[in-house]
């Protein structure tokens, strides 16, 4: 995406997560579920020192489907968006985005509604793309993850999104009248590169839904937010699924943000949680300011990474 416009201004807000549980195999009941989470998001209901309205609120990844490869080519909806052209939610075939659309608008918030399976109606390719909404109930940029989740630890987890999924080919994020929000999704956390590369597209803030495992989770879900956000002196976050035992993949939930200092603002357990943290630019600015890192990089030694998207 291009860099021409100068990052807006990063001036505080209140952000809102929702580790959301019940996700099953109705995507009708998922999607209900979700807008009544969202519903109950905006209204302040949940945990962490913020009550009140949040600026922007963000569902987990896969959030209107069970989260496997098989079940992608079954629950992908065509979108249809293009950067920087015009979308018409109303005539759009998605009845995900049609209901994170109505979602944004009756809530008045900005809206990052996790990630869905999604198909390219142009070469039948299906995606992991994530969703964003202004105020307005607008769509107004996707991210397609772009590096897709294949593991093998024997004996502990073995996954394969590439058995269905293209992973995507552009870096994304999107403006707001408090920040400019960098975004990727789950495994995209592990590729330093892309959070680099929003960060010095402006970006202060990262958000990517996700939904690590028992296995990684424990092992490198803080440390890799952490990392993200103290080697970006950004804040990060990434927003993940309630654990449930009764599906076949159990996410690790411990959805959480951390400052640019890498202080965990706030984490959730494994449950059903809504999450509110305030975001206040200070912490971003003393940490530019006292450790200079941003001013300090030698790239007459290495290549900076986000020269010549
Ligand atoms: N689910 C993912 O995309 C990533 C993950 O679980 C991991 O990196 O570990």
């Amino acid at each position: 995406m291009s860099t021409a416009l100068p990052a807006p201004e990063f001036k505080p807000f209140n952000l809102a997560l929702i580790q959301l549980g019940q996700i099953t195999a109705d995507k009708s009941a998922n999607l209900k579920h979700a807008r009544s989470m969202i519903q109950k998001a905006a209204s302040g209901e949940g945990i962490g020192e913020v009550k009140g309205k949040p600026d922007i609120i963000v569902l987990p990844e896969c959030f209107n489907s069970p989260y496997g490869h098989v079940h992608f080519p079954v629950y992908a909806e065509t979108i249809g968006f293009k950067h920087g052209q015009a979308y018409d939610v109303q005539s759009s075939v998605s009845e995900s985005v049609k209901m994170l659309s109505e979602a944004a608008k009756e809530a008045g918030v900005w809206l990052l509604g996790g990630s869905i399976p999604e198909r390219d109606a142009s070469d039948d390719k299906l995606y992991n793309t994530a969703t964003v909404y202004s105020p307005q109930g607008e769509l107004v940029a996707i991210h397609r993850k772009v590096h897709l989740f294949d593991i093998d630890i024997p004996g502990k987890i073995k996954f394969k999104e590439s058995e269905t999924l293209t992973g995507g080919s552009t870096t994304s994020f999107f403006d707001t009248e408090f920040a400019r929000i960098g975004l990727g999704i789950c495994y995209d956390v592990r590729f330093p590169e892309l959070a680099a590369i929003s960060a010095r597209q402006g970006c202060q803030v990262l958000i990517y839904p996700g939904a690590f495992n028992t296995t990684t989770g424990p092992l490198h879900w803080e440390l890799l937010q952490r990392a993200r956000a103290v080697d970006n002196q950004v804040y990060f976050s990434m927003c993940s699924p309630a654990r449930d035992l009764t599906a076949k993949y159990h996410a690790w939930g411990h959805t959480l943000v951390m400052d640019p200092m890498g202080v965990k603002l706030i984490e959730a357990e494994d449950g059903e949680y809504i999450l509110h943290v305030h975001i206040d630019p200070k912490a971003f600015h003393e940490a530019r300011a006292g450790i200079p890192v941003t001013t300090q990089r030698r790239f007459d030694v290495y290549p900076d990474v986000s020269k010549g998207l």
